[in-house]
C-alpha cells in the first residue's frame, strides 16, 4: 500500500459531543533555513467552521507555516492532512492548485483591468453565466453586488478587501489561509470588516487559519489561539483560556503590559512586600516572579498613613507614590513608584482616574489574578 494511504486514517476529535475529522491537520512540521529551525515541530488542527489564529511576534515562523500548508513551501519534516487525507509529507505532495485552499493576504492585489465580478469569478471553471451567478452570490454576501460591473479602483480599500474575500471564497475552498489580511486597513474600518469576514466564513463552514501578530485581532476572531514563539507553538486553546491561564511571563506580556515582583520560595510560599503568594510544588530556594496585569492592581486611598486591611484574597497593601497618570480613552494608566524598592508598578483603571503626581496611595494584588513563574 502506498505510504500516503496508510497515513490517511486519522483519529477524529470530539467537538460538542460529536466525532469530527479535522478539516486541516498539520503534524510535527519542521522547516529549516540555514540550519535554523524557523518552524519547529508545529502541530495543530482546525475543524470545519472553526477559526484558529496563529498568533506571535514578527519572525516567529507564522507565514512560513502558512506557506507550507498552501504548498508554496515544502516542509523538511512532518505531514499535512485535509479531511483526514494526507496531502503532503516529505515524499508525497499534492500541488497547491489541487489543495482546495483559499488564500488571503494583506496585499491581496485585485486585477485592475478586470471588473469586480470578473475578479471574483477568476478562479472558477464552467459556463460564463454560472461563474457570474456565483460571483454575484458572493458579492451579495459581502454587500457589494451592486458593484459587480465596476472596476477595483472605483472601490474603497475596505470594499476591495471584501471583494478579495469574495474572490477567495468563490471556488468553495475547504480551508482559508489568511496572513494579516486586515493590517492594510485603517482602524475604523477594520473592526467592521473583521466581523463581516468572520460571519461569511462561518456561513460557508470554511476552516480558517489566520496569521496575526495582533492579540486583539486574535481575541476578536479566533475560536482557538495557537501562540507561537521562536518557531514553536507554546500554548494553544480558546482565547479566554490562553489569556487567563498563560504558560509563562512572555505569554502574559504578549497580551498586555505586565507587572513583576521578584521573590524566593520557602515552604511553598513566595514572600513579597504585598504579603505571601502560594507557590505549590515549587522547591524551596527557587527564584520566582509574580506576574500580573495592570488592570488587576487594586488601588486604595491613603487613610492617615495607612492602607486597607490585609485580606486573604488581596494580601497586604503596599504604598506607592503616583509618578504619572494618563487618560487613554476608555481607561487611565497610572504609574506608581513603590516605597519598598523604588520599582514602578502600572495600574489601569476604567474611565477617568487621574490622581495628582506625588500623591501616596495603597496597592494590593488580588491573589486569583496573578501567576507565579520560575525566574
Ligand atoms: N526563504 C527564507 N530564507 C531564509 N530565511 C527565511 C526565509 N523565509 C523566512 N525566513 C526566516 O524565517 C523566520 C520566520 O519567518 P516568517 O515570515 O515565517 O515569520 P512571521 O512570524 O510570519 O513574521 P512576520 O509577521 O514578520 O511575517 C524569520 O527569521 C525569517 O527571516
Amino acid at each position: 500500500m502506498p505510504e500516503q494511504m496508510t497515513k490517511s486514517a486519522l483519529p477524529s476529535v470530539q467537538a460538542e459531543g460529536h466525532e469530527v475529522t479535522p478539516r486541516l491537520e498539520i503534524r510535527n512540521i519542521r522547516r529549516f533555513f540555514e540550519g535554523r529551525a524557523v518552524v519547529d515541530d508545529v502541530s495543530l488542527t482546525v475543524l470545519p467552521g472553526q477559526v484558529t489564529c496563529l498568533l506571535g511576534p514578527s519572525g516567529c515562523g507564522k507565514s512560513t507555516t502558512l506557506r507550507m500548508i498552501a504548498g508554496v513551501e515544502m516542509q523538511d519534516e512532518g505531514e499535512i492532512y485535509v479531511d483526514g487525507k494526507l496531502i503532503c509529507d516529505t515524499l508525497f505532495r499534492v500541488p497547491p492548485e489541487r489543495r482546495e485552499i483559499g488564500l488571503m493576504f494583506q496585499d491581496f492585489a485585485l486585477f485592475p483591468h478586470l471588473s469586480v465580478g470578473d475578479n471574483v469569478a477568476f478562479g472558477l471553471k464552467g459556463p460564463k453565466d454560472q461563474k457570474r451567478a456565483r460571483a454575484h452570490e458572493l458579492l451579495d454576501r459581502v454587500s457589494l453586488a451592486q458593484y459587480i460591473d465596476d472596476y477595483p479602483h472605483q472601490l474603497s480599500g475596505g470594499e476591495q478587501q471584501r471583494v478579495a474575500l469574495a474572490r477567495a471564497l468563490a471556488p468553495r475552498p475547504k480551508i482559508m489561509l489568511m496572513d494579516e489580511p486586515f493590517s492594510g486597513l485603517d482602524n475604523r474600518l477594520r473592526d467592521g470588516i473583521r466581523d463581516e469576514t468572520l460571519s461569511v466564513l462561518k456561513e460557508e463552514d470554511t476552516a480558517v487559519l489566520l496569521v496575526t501578530h495582533e492579540p486583539e485581532e486574535a481575541m476578536r476572531m479566533a475560536d482557538e489561539i495557537a501562540l507561537m514563539r521562536d518557531g514553536r507553538i507554546v500554548q494553544q486553546g480558546a482565547p479566554y483560556n490562553v489569556y487567563t491561564r498563560p504558560v509563562d511571563k512572555a505569554a502574559v506580556a504578549f497580551f498586555s503590559d505586565v507587572n513583576t515582583l521578584p521573590a524566593q520560595v520557602n515552604g511553598a510560599l513566595a514572600e513579597t512586600p504585598f504579603g505571601q503568594f502560594l507557590a505549590p510544588g515549587v522547591p524551596d530556594g527557587t527564584d520566582v516572579e509574580i506576574v500580573f496585569r495592570p488592570q488587576h492592581l487594586r488601588i486604595d486611598f491613603d487613610r492617615n498613613g495607612r492602607g486597607p486591611e490585609a485580606t486573604a484574597r488581596d494580601g497586604v497593601p503596599a504604598r506607592g507614590i503616583v509618578q504619572r497618570a494618563r487618560f487613554l480613552g476608555n481607561e487611565s494608566l497610572v504609574e506608581f513608584r513603590m516605597d519598598f524598592d523604588g520599582s514602578i508598578l502600572k495600574a489601569t483603571v476604567p474611565n477617568v482616574f487621574l490622581p495628582a503626581e506625588g500623591r501616596a496611595m495603597w496597592l494590593t494584588v488580588p491573589r486569583d489574578r496573578c501567576f507565579v513563574f520560575p525566574r
